[in-house]
């Protein structure tokens, strides 16, 4: 499973949030889309999941364009959004049925699902539970779980670990790791924290709009001629050595 975004630009009125985005996304790995606040991240979630009419370009799912096949590449896509959109007053597993039936899974299968996916992000005791009595991270976990019910192939998580501590961000970022490594899932995950990168990872660089880097990490912080991810993200988002970094 890949994704291939060729070409995509975007535009609120006069105001250009992406523009000639390219990058493919190779099945199983890791992939961290990073950027500065404002750099696009959140407006290419939003087009990856359809929430915005594409503008300019298009993005092939296997080769597949959504275009043209948007139904199908969907069912193909787990979203977990920045901000939080489970139901608090229902409990784990109700939030999860809900979410299951939108996709016309049956009950006996979605209860199947939600068992493994539960289990999978060690959740599973806290099926009956309120989500309003879970912390931070587990909720997100939740998510995550509800993200994988109809057996995507690909997880695009948009900021996933925003306001959760340091501790918690970092279960969190393994959790899904291991999705790449045990189910072959292909991830893209959207931070601006340098500290949920590991040096080995594809990266792509979005500033301003556009792609600056598409390379490892450890690429990132070679061009910049920094020591660390930090420091190499800084220097290169740093609108006065703009340029000259591709
Ligand atoms: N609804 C909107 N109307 C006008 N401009 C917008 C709108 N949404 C986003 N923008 C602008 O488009 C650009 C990209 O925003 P976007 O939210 O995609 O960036 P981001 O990388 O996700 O940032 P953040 O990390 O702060 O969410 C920014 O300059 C932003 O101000």
């Amino acid at each position: 499973m890949t994704i291939s975004v060729e070409s995509l630009s975007f535009s609120y009125g006069p105001k250009q949030a992406l523009q000639d985005v390219n990058f493919l996304l190779n099945k199983g790995e890791f992939h961290a889309l990073i950027g500065p606040n404002g750099a696009g991240k959140s407006t290419l979630f939003a087009l990856l999941t359809r929430l915005y009419a594409l503008q300019g370009g298009n993005i092939y799912i296997d080769g597949e364009s959504i275009k043209a096949q948007p139904a199908s590449a969907m069912k193909r896509i787990g979203v977990v959004f920045q901000q939080s959109t489970l139901d608090l007053d229902l409990t784990v597993t109700q939030n999860l049925l809900y979410h299951a039936s939108l996709h016309g899974i049956s009950s006996k299968e979605a209860q199947k699902q939600i068992d493994r996916e539960l289990e999978r992000m060690e959740m599973k005791a806290r099926a009956n539970e309120k989500v309003r009595g879970l912390n931070g991270g587990h909720r997100r976990r939740v998510e995550i779980a509800r993200a994988l019910l109809h057996k995507p192939d690909i997880l695009l998580l948009d900021e996933p670990t925003v306001g959760l501590d340091p501790q918690t961000r970092r279960a969190l970022n393994l959790h899904v790791r291991k999705l790449c490594d045990d189910e072959n899932i292909t991830v893209l995950w959207a931070t601006h924290l340098m500290e949920e990168i590991n040096i080995d990872d594809p990266i792509i660089l979005l500033h301003q709009g556009s792609i600056l880097l598409d390379a490892l990490a450890s690429t990132m912080i070679e061009k910049s001629g920094e020591q660390n991810l930090t420091d190499a993200f800084h220097k290169l988002t740093d609108s006065d050595s703009f340029g000259g970094a591709q």
